[in-house]
């Protein structure tokens, strides 16, 4: 078995922070392999794929379609389990451990956003934020700090720039309005690692760009890590490092050669 690790100290950018610069992982997917069954026979997606990021470090993975990225991505995020390999937190490894530690882990430790942004229709904007918390919580525990819930989902949503759209369903949001309620939604649960998988891919460019500004001022106001899947070169060139994926493995990592 082929080790693939992500030498930070040969893959790091001049535009990456100094302070990213040779420090261990917060989050690491070392050498994972993963098949899936197509009848009787095992398909290949990831071959060895290794992929890791820095506390505060901003990574994007990009791919040809079917490469493996959304499958790299929920492995990494105990989303998907590996056949082969680790996932490591802070330098531990975590997809071992048993399943109610790592759905606490999924549900503290990471926040998702998805290409479709996943908002529920019946309830409105600072609803849907505050819903994670609602779950987390028993009836009665968040009755009691519901005035506190309400007040964090405001504050994440005026974060974002959508203090003025609290009130309106999904149905009533711009796509670029409802991908920012999604990435407010996944970072109200106070998430290290933001994990987003095309966050920009069913929106035009000029609001991916808006998407991409309000994830850039989330990794830098706020030192939160991001790794991010997408197909899009330009959207990729605007993280601190690019790791490209070819066919299940890492063909090489660097902002420069995405250019
Ligand atoms: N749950 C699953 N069951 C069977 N096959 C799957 C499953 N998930 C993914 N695959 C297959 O694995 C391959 C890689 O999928 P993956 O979504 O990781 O690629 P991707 O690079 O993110 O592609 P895209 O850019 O099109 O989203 C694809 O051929 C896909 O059909």
């Amino acid at each position: 078995m082929t080790i693939v690790f992500d030498d930070h100290q040969q893959t790091t950018s001049p535009t990456q922070p100094e302070t990213l610069r040779m420090t261990t992982p917060l989050i690491a997917a070392n050498a994972i392999e993963k098949s899936y069954s197509k009848g009787q026979h095992k398909v290949p997606v990831l071959r060895g794929a290794g992929l890791s990021a820095s506390r505060g470090e901003f990574i994007s993975v990009i791919g040809q379609s079917g490469s493996g990225k959304s499958t790299l991505l929920h492995v990494m995020g105990l989303l998907d389990d590996p056949d082969v390999g680790e996932v490591l937190l802070d330098g531990r490894r975590i997809d071992n451990l048993s399943q109610s530690a790592r759905d606490q882990l999924r549900n503290h430790v990471f926040g998702f956003v998805f290409q479709f942004y996943h908002l529920l229709p019946e309830l409105s904007l600072l609803e849907n934020v505050m819903t994670p918390l609602m779950i987390r919580h028993s009836f009665l525990g968040y009755w009691r700090q519901r005035k506190q819930i309400r007040q964090q989902a405001m504050d994440i949503l005026q974060h974002v720039g959508l203090e003025h759209r609290v009130k309106h369903r999904p149905s009533e949001l711009s796509g670029g309005e409802m991908q920012r309620g999604a990435i407010a939604r996944a970072l109200i649960a106070k998430p290290e690692i933001l994990l987003a998988d095309e966050p920009t891919g069913n929106l035009d460019s000029s609001t991916g760009s808006e998407i991409m500004d309000t994830l850039k001022k989330l990794n830098e106001d706020n030192q939160l890590t991001i790794v991010m899947v997408t197909h899009d070169e330009a959207v990729a060139q605007q993280a601190h490092r690019i790791v490209r994926l070819k066919e299940g493995r890492i063909a090489n990592v660097g902002r420069e050669e995405a250019a």
